[in-house]
């Protein structure tokens, strides 16, 4: 018994596949069939595809989930005193309940805007690995560990527990990373005994780097090197895949050090539009064959978690720098949103295309709407018009998750009650 959806649009984002109208077949967690048309079988559970668009899930490269309950509390303030006055007070006080909560809210809404997998680096982690868990989404799992004060190893225990606990969990739907927090908040010993454990274990790296310039001048002060440099001297670009979120400041020298990385950056457009980082060279990353992703950071930062806005604001930050409207067009931040962000979290063969064989991780795509006819070049309408209120059904590992936009492994109206009473104990702490 699969699903079969009929007389859809698709777009693959396979190289050089234009979109077709055709049927998709799912049996079990996969994709088993793509074509212009397939019979039904037996038990199918059959969606009418007619005036929807069938595309990847959208990966969201660098979150850290629960800062929704942060979000829209503490903004137009510098990135590092919003973090050291605002965020790191607010998330001493949240409780591991606060955390679960607070995650199921930004995966509610990442999967009612086209989000099948995500990044995620946070505190509390089995409380998130519960959250994906009952939610239905994909995600790589990641216990961000600053190390400025001695904490008797604590950090590092969670980190390890994460990974051995909930590393293939949730039907496979749950990855896992090791994660020092930057540059700044990672002096070079734990920092070298990470990357000995990821390289040891096999598992990737997520980190921020070269966030702000007050993070090039820090890193400058303390090791008299870039914030690329110091990661590179550390070992880290050749002994482990690497998930690095923002790369803003970064020289022509440091793009050269990440040339051959394994992973690549997740690119965070809104969150630095918003906190005023700059805009990262991707495009120079790109021409070097370093891959690039999209992510939106936490909500705290970036306000909403929806990747349609990454995907605009990307494309739009290029071609305002560039003064040149060809730069990062459609297709390619449409890929970078998809198969890119899948490279970054080490699921290329998994994700980021549709494929007889890859996991069942797709979105449909409501066309019949008056910012979304006529329908002249779909990755176009895609990437400068859909935005992620259009998605009308969200499928992961073969699940649907929300079908005609009414999600359907979430009580949305426990979780706003939930949501509401925790969200204000936590700020009135501060
Ligand atoms: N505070 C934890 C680390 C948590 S990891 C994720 C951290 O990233 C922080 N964060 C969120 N957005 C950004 C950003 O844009 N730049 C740097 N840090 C961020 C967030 O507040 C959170 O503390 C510890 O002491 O070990
Ligand atoms: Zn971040």
């Amino acid at each position: 018994m699969g699903i079969l959806i009929q007389h859809v649009l698709i777009l693959t984002m396979k190289d050089g596949e234009a979109p077709f109208t055709g049927d998709i077949r799912i049996e079990g967690d996969r994709i088993t069939e793509i074509a212009g048309q397939l019979l039904s079988k037996p038990g199918d559970d059959i969606i009418d595809g007619k005036n929807m668009l069938a595309m990847p899930g959208l990966i969201n490269a660098h979150q850290h989930s629960p800062m929704s309950l942060l979000r829209g509390f503490s903004d137009d303030l510098k990135l590092m005193d919003w973090l050291d006055r605002k965020m790191l007070p607010a998330e001493a006080s949240m409780t591991p309940e606060d955390i679960y909560w607070g995650a199921q809210l930004s995966i509610a809404e990442m999967i009612r805007s086209g989000t099948t997998t995500y990044a995620d680096m946070y505190i509390h982690m089995n409380e998130i690995a519960e959250a994906v868990t009952k939610t239905g989404i994909r995600a790589s799992l990641t216990r961000g560990m600053v190390f400025m004060e001695d904490d008797g190893g604590r950090r590092m225990q969670e980190a390890i527990d994460l990974v051995q606990r909930w590393s293939g969990k949730a039907d496979g739907r749950i990855t896992t990373m090791y994660g020092p927090h930057s540059p700044y908040t990672c002096p070079v010993e734990p920092l070298r005994e990470v990357i000995s454990m990821a390289e040891q274990a096999d598992i990737p790296l997520h980190i921020h780097l070269a966030e702000t310039k007050e993070e090039t001048v820090k890193i400058r002060e303390r090791y008299g090197m870039t914030p690329t440099e110091y990661l590179e001297e550390a070992g880290m670009f050749e002994r482990a895949h690497v998930l690095l979120a923002h790369g803003v400041h970064l020289n022509r020298r440091d793009i050269g050090r990440l040339k051959g990385m394994r992973g690549g950056v997740a690119h965070n457009p809104v969150s630095n539009l918003k906190l005023g980082c700059g805009i990262a060279p991707i495009m120079d990353m790109m021409a070097q064959g370093i891959n690039i992703g999209l992510g939106t950071d936490g909500a705290g930062s970036a306000t909403t978690v929806d990747m349609f806005e990454e995907i605009k604001s990307a494309t739009w930050l290029q071609k305002l720098d560039y003064g040149d409207p060809t730069r990062l067009p459609a297709r390619q931040v449409l890929q970078m949103a998809t198969r890119g962000s899948a490279g970054l979290l080490n699921l290329q063969d998994d994700v980021g295309m549709l494929e007889a064989g890859r996991k069942a991780d797709l979105i449909l795509i409501d066309l019949k709407k008056p910012h979304l006819q006529p329908v002249h070049e779909v990755e176009s309408l895609l990437a400068y018009s859909v935005n992620g209120a259009d998605v009308d059904t969200t499928i992961v590992n073969g699940q649907v998750l929300m079908k005609g936009r009414k999600l359907l492994t979430v009580d949305e109206d426990e979780l706003y009650r939930q949501v509401k009473v925790r969200a204000k104990r936590i700020v009135e702490g501060i």
